[in-house]
């Protein structure tokens, strides 16, 4: 990313704009785990239903469809060199950044509850670990952003060596901590934090389920880009580490054992 010594003024607007982004992704990220926990914001997945059934489910399905195609689309390489006609290159994460939570923020305002008991466990001890389960989610997702490179990854770096006027540099590949088991730590948080509750209404049910489709096909999307990304690297680590389940299956290696091609 090269800067050609850009005017003080657009690199000091550019630091502010990634500031302003991340200041977004955080409360609606904080805002998200008391959404789906159904714990202090005002209103949650499990709010009092107010429409039809049908309604509510035609809604979602349209808010969380807002969600997975702009979060997809904007991560495409063809739609980053478009965008960045009109945003300065340093602040294309940041947008990406942005535009996500606001998505999430049109989600949260417009969901529709739908009631209805899919399971409710009384036991404490299953209470229990199904709140730690939640809680463990949480942590793996913000954790692994820290492994990756938390500031990269929400913008802020790029910002910074814009700021101060020097080429990005790119993030190298790498395998730190949980990266070692699986490939996707993040997303395996996120299915903790979106599976594991012990009242499971309609509502929640069918964000979970949305949401676990559309993991496993943006993993299909995002492979694709950290292999042109990160290269060779990569390339073996789909091949030797599995997915999301430590110690499952590797579907790369999965593939060519059906086709006869590893021992
Ligand atoms: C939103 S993060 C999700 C990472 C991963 N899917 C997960 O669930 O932990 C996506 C970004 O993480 C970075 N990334 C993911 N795996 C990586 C690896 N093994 N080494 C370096 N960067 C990686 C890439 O920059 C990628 O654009």
């Amino acid at each position: 990313m090269k800067t050609n010594s850009s005017s003080l003024l657009l690199r000091l607007t550019v630091a502010l704009y990634s500031l302003v982004s991340y200041a977004f992704c955080l409360g609606s990220l904080a805002y998200a785990a008391g959404f789906i926990g159904n714990f202090v914001v005002p209103k949650s997945i499990d709010s009092t239903p107010t429409d039809s059934l049908g309604f509510a489910l035609i809604i979602n399905a349209l808010l969380l469809s807002v969600f997975a195609v702009q979060h997809s689309v904007m991560a495409r390489p063809f739609f980053k060199r478009w965008l960045t006609r009109f945003v300065p290159e340093p602040a294309e994460r940041s947008t990406y950044v942005l535009m996500s939570s606001l998505a999430l923020i049109l989600l949260f305002w417009q969901w529709r509850p739908m009631g209805g008991v899919i399971w409710d466990i009384q036991n404490s001890v299953a209470t229990g670990v199904l709140h730690g389960g939640f809680a463990f989610g949480w942590v793996l997702v913000v954790g692994a952003t820290f492994l990756i490179n938390h500031f990269d990854l929400f913008g802020l770096r790029q910002a910074w060596f814009f700021l101060r006027d020097r080429s990005y540099v790119p993030l190298q590949f790498m395998t730190p901590g949980p990266y070692r088991f699986v490939r996707h730590p993040m997303y395996v948080g996120l299915l903790f934090a979106f599976w594991c509750t012990p009242t499971m209404t309609v509502a929640h049910l069918f964000f979970a389920l949305m949401t676990t489709a559309y993991i496993l096909v943006g993993i299909q999307l995002e492979e694709r880009g950290l292999v042109d990304a990160l290269g060779q690297d990569y390339a073996e680590y789909r091949k030797r580490t599995p997915m999301l389940i430590p110690g499952g299956t590797n579907r790369s290696n999965k593939v060519r054992r059906d086709a006869g091609q590893v021992a």
